[in-house]
């Protein structure tokens, strides 16, 4: 979440007020992290992680909350969103808004550590996630879905920087290959929409938790696993079958793709190396804040997917993953 804004002790004497946690202790800034500000915050009561906002709006903010409601009643490993005094789930603070999450246990997994049984561990509980939200009602369309990325592309096309105007344009013609297969009367509903390797916690092999649900909204439940496979089994340049194998046959113990998913499941793929290409080439690498309050992530691994994908086609996917 990096660190756009820094917070006082005043302030987040008030917070904890707010919220009744008890005596502050210490706050830490967490560089990791693209949109939002964030913050390990001790206190009398315990640790909690802190999210400040300026994006999104109290609609977003509700959706997340009542969705993290039904996962925690329905025991799916997932943050705890502490409520305020008062019983909201966020609370306007610091021209922004914040929300109070419960420090969750375990570590992240590096890229070098997985193993064909994390990744058949992350599919089941993803396929999980689909399965338990079918009764949820809340509704939220995808903030970040073609239109949105496509006029990304269009003012990185100006871009002064020719390598990147350059890329834009490589992008828009996988954006418009993707866009082409996928989609139609394919199954929709929650998906996480950002699981990546900084999004899920583990405690020894199992899954402790998915989180940063922020992106959590309706839309394709193959752009879930699309967006998964990209973001876990793919390394130095290529795509690893026995990750990518694994993930879907654990994904199909819970939920099985229907042949139309199968089918797009290239389209998803390549439409989220777009979608990160570009998000990470405006949030990171035009940012202009240090390493120290933004932890770099490179877009050039998002676009070797892109290339990598357009290269292999469907067939080659399906092949691949094994569907
Ligand atoms: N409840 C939590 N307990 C402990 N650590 C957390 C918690 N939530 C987030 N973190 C840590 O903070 C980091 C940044 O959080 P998060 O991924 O939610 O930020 P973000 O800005 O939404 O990032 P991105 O969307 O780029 O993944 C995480 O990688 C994780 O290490
Ligand atoms: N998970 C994203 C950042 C938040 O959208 C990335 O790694 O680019």
């Amino acid at each position: 979440m990096a660190l756009y804004t820094t917070f006082d002790a005043a302030a987040f004497t008030r917070l904890a007020e707010a919220y009744g946690l008890g005596t502050v202790r210490e706050f830490t800034g967490i560089p990791q992290g693209s949109i939002n500000t964030n913050y390990r915050l001790v206190t009398a009561s315990g640790r909690y992680f802190v999210r400040h906002t300026t994006v999104r709006s109290a609609e977003d903010l509700r959706f997340e909350a009542e969705l993290l409601a039904l996962l925690n009643e329905s025991h799916f490993p997932s943050p705890r969103l502490v409520s305020t005094r008062e019983g909201a789930p966020f609370l306007e603070w610091e021209d922004g808004r914040v929300c109070v999450f419960a420090w969750l246990v375990g570590e992240e997994l590096s890229r070098e550590r997985l193993t064909p049984e994390h990744l058949e561990a992350l599919g089941l509980e993803l396929g999980k996630l689909h399965r338990i939200t079918l009764s949820f009602g809340g509704a939220r369309s995808n903030p970040y879905g073609p239109e949105v990325v496509s006029g990304w592309l269009e003012g990185l096309k100006r871009n002064p920087d020719a390598e990147l105007s350059a890329i834009a344009g490589e992008l828009e013609g996988y954006l418009a290959r993707a866009e082409a297969a996928r989609g139609g009367l394919e199954p929709r509903g929650v998906i996480h929409a950002d699981l990546f390797l900084d999004n899920v916690k583990w405690l020894g092999d199992r899954v402790s938790a998915f989180f940063d649900f922020e992106m959590a909204c309706r839309d394709f439940y193959a752009l879930d696993v699309a967006i998964t496979l990209n973001a876990w089994c793919f390394d130095a340049g290529t795509y690893r079958p026995e990750l990518c194998r694994a993930l879907l046959r654990g994904y199909q113990v819970e939920r099985s793709l229907v042949s139309v998913e199968r089918e797009s499941l290239f389209g998803h793929a390549l439409f989220g190396a777009v979608r990160y290409t570009a998000s990470r080439i405006r949030d990171f690498h035009l940012s202009g804040l240090p390493p120290d309050k933004l932890a770099p992530k490179d877009f050039r691994t998002y676009l070797a997917r892109a290339r990598a994908l357009s290269q292999m086609g469907p067939e080659g996917l399906r092949a691949l993953v094994g569907v």
